[in-house]
């Protein structure tokens, strides 16, 4: 099992590989690549930590090598906000970014499952397919944004506000990756039950915690350990589905009849990537006029993407 990293000297990078290093089969090999120089280091760095996952630095000019027969791909590289910022600013720098790599992998592992995380998400989704189409190698079962982020939070903040064991807690989280566009289905939680005013304060404490942290670090950047902790989460499911096990995890995918061209859902990995977009179930009211609500924005965002490579 190959997995790349790319912007693997970043904050998230950081963290994810070091996760990786520690939590992928035996036998896996970790590839990160970064132009920041200082990219073979990390991969020396890590490799000192005794476990049997081979790991290999690959600086600005080695992305081929970097890619090179990859089974997964993660994508952490890009610019994070500042204290002010929408991650919809982010996006005249990162698309770039994104349209860069994204060319890479169909010259090197068209075949990869790719994990998008670099934002804003509900748009670099959206240009990365729009690479794989021009190029004739898309295929919607492999590509992910990763929205695990919005999961593990409300995990943490549900068991924080009911004192239940945080292991027990499941959500569901829905739709795309900034404010309104997430939305987590507290009516489907089971195990507990939340009043009105639980809802209606949860809801956007959750849809907002990214802003919690970015402000918390005050200039420094944004989430970058729980972000590292939520895709090494995300990537090992893929592993996972990879292996032949059956797996449910949620992810920002490409849906056919969904609300939005991409939609946060269910998704059963398989080894093919997604073997089935599962439905999200029964939405409360005050869910489903959430849903409703953010369309507009999601769409638009979308639209952002696709007319990046196409407009
Ligand atoms: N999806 C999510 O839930 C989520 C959560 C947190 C952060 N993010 C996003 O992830 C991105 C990275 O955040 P960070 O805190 O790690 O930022 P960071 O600045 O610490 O790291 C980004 C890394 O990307 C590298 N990079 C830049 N251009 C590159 C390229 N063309 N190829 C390879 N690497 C390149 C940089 O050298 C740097 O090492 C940001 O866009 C941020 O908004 C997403
Ligand atoms: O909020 C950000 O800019 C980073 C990330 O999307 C997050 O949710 O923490």
């Amino acid at each position: 099992m190959k997995v790349a990293v790319l912007g693997a000297a970043g904050g998230i990078g950081h963290a994810l590989s070091l996760l990786l290093k520690t939590q992928l089969p035996a036998g896996s090999e970790l590839s990160l690549y970064d132009v920041a120089p200082v990219v073979p280091g990390v991969a020396v760095d890590l490799s000192h930590i005794p476990t049997a996952v081979n790991v290999k630095g690959f600086g600005a000019d080695d992305l081929a090598a970097a890619l090179s027969g990859a089974d997964i791909v993660i994508i952490p590289a890009g610019m994070p906000r500042k204290p002010g910022m929408d991650r919809a600013d982010l996006f005249a720098v990162n698309a770039g970014i994104i349209k860069t790599l994204a060319e890479g992998i169909v010259a090197n592992c068209p075949k990869a499952l790719v994990g998008i995380i670099t934002n804003p998400v509900n748009g670099t989704v959206p240009i990365v397919a729009e690479v794989f189409k021009k190029a004739g190698t898309y295929d919607k079962n492999r590509v992910f944004g990763v929205t695990t982020l919005d999961v593990i939070r409300s995990e943490a903040f549900i068991a924080e506000l009911k004192g239940v064991d945080v292991n027990s807690v499941k959500v569901p989280v829905i739709g795309g990756h900034s404010g309104t566009t997430i939305l987590p289905l507290l009516s489907q939680v089971e195990g507990v039950t939340f009043s009105e005013e639980e809802v209606a304060a949860l809801t956007p404490r959750i849809q907002n915690a990214g802003t919690e942290v970015v402000n918390a670090k005050a200039g420094g950047g944004s989430a970058t350990l729980s972000m590292g902790a939520a895709a090494a989460r995300f990537c090992l499911s893929l592993v996972k589905g990879l292996q032949g096990e059956d797996v449910v995890d949620y992810a920002y995918v490409d849906v056919e009849n969904g609300d939005a061209p991409y939609f946060a859902h269910p998704v059963r990995l398989g080894v093919n990537g997604i073997a089935e977009v599962l439905p999200y179930g029964e939405l409360s009211a005050f869910e489903e006029k959430a849903k409703n609500d953010m369309l507009a924005t999601l769409n638009a965002d979308i639209q952002e993407g696709v007319d990046f490579i196409n407009g």
